[in-house]
């Protein structure tokens, strides 16, 4: 899986299969859509209109909570590479794991079928605790091998990139970017890309990189698509890695997954 992939979330369809096509233009190859972003069949236009060869892509679709559940979750994947116009999907995801329902178990067995039977390259989850992960492993067969979860520097889940760590689960991070709002203002960022002849996002997605985590910036604007892609041809120091480390407030600007049960 690329380490920097592209995400689509409030994407309208018809713009998802223009700005999907804009970054696989610039050089992404691995694109984060989801059932409840109503756009994988715009996405799934792009990927085709591209000319890309199939095994160069990497494509990540998110079942929702709506759909959890063993039998559920198989018609769920179904519509979905339906729209896609896939056969094989690379990832699928538990969207968010819904705790006080408990289904994300049945959901997850049923991922394991699709696996099982060569319908998924790899299977794994989103918004995902400690405790989510720890009953999952207790329960069932498969390990994931990613959890998407909120990620920036200003909530940097120290905790739980370590638990993945130990359990070799990797990280994914969405809003890396902060949602593009305060985050990019912030002073410290500005500081250390003016040192490097970058701007704030990019100094993100760098330090993003740097730490391991899988990263999936959004944007729909064709410079920011670009700007966001590149990020390879420099460096961040150790001191400028330790002023972002201390940029964390564990301020979270999506809901909370311990207790995020929203199906609509
Ligand atoms: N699993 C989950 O529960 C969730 C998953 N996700 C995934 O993560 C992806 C990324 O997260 P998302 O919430 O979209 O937020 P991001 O952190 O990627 O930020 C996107 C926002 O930042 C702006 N932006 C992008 N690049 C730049 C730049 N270089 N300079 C300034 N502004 C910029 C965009 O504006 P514009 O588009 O106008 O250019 C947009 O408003 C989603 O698209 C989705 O795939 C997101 C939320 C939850
Ligand atoms: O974008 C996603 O993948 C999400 O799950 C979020 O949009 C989430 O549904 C949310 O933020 C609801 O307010």
């Amino acid at each position: 899986m690329p380490q920097l992939g592209y995400g689509v979330w409030q994407v309208a369809d018809d713009e998802a299969a223009k700005a999907v096509g804009v970054a696989l233009e610039t050089g992404y190859r691995s694109i984060d859509t989801a059932q409840a972003y109503e756009n994988e069949t715009g996405t799934g236009r792009a990927l085709r209109e591209s000319g890309i060869a199939r095994d160069e892509l990497f494509v990540t679709t998110k079942l929702w909570n709506a759909d959890q559940g063993y039998d559920s979750t198989l018609r769920a994947f179904d519509a979905s590479m339906a729209r896609l116009g896939l056969d094989v999907l690379d990832l699928y995801l538990i969207h968010w794991p819904m705790p006080a329902r408990g289904t994300y178990l049945d959901t997850w067995r049923a991922f394991e079928k699709l696996y099982n039977d060569g319908r998924i390259r790899a299977i794994g989850v989103s918004n995902f605790t400690v405790g989510t992960l720890e009953r999952l492993f207790a329960e069932t067969e498969v390990k994931p091998v990613v959890n998407q979860v909120e990620l920036h520097p200003y909530l940097q889940q120290g905790e739980l990139r370590a638990f993945h760590a130990r359990h070799d689960i990797r990280t994914e991070a969405w809003s890396p970017l902060g949602q593009g709002k305060g985050l990019l203002d912030d002073p410290v960022l500005a500081r250390i890309g003016a040192a490097h002849g970058k701007t704030a996002a990019q100094v993100v997605l760098r330090w993003h990189l740097q730490l391991g985590n899988i990263v999936i910036p959004k944007s729909v604007t064709p410079s920011r698509i670009a700007e966001n892609f590149d990020v390879f041809d420099f460096e961040l120091t150790a001191e400028d890695m330790d002023a972002i480390a201390g940029m964390n407030a564990d301020q979270r600007i999506g809901p909370d997954p311990a207790t995020f049960e929203w199906m609509g």
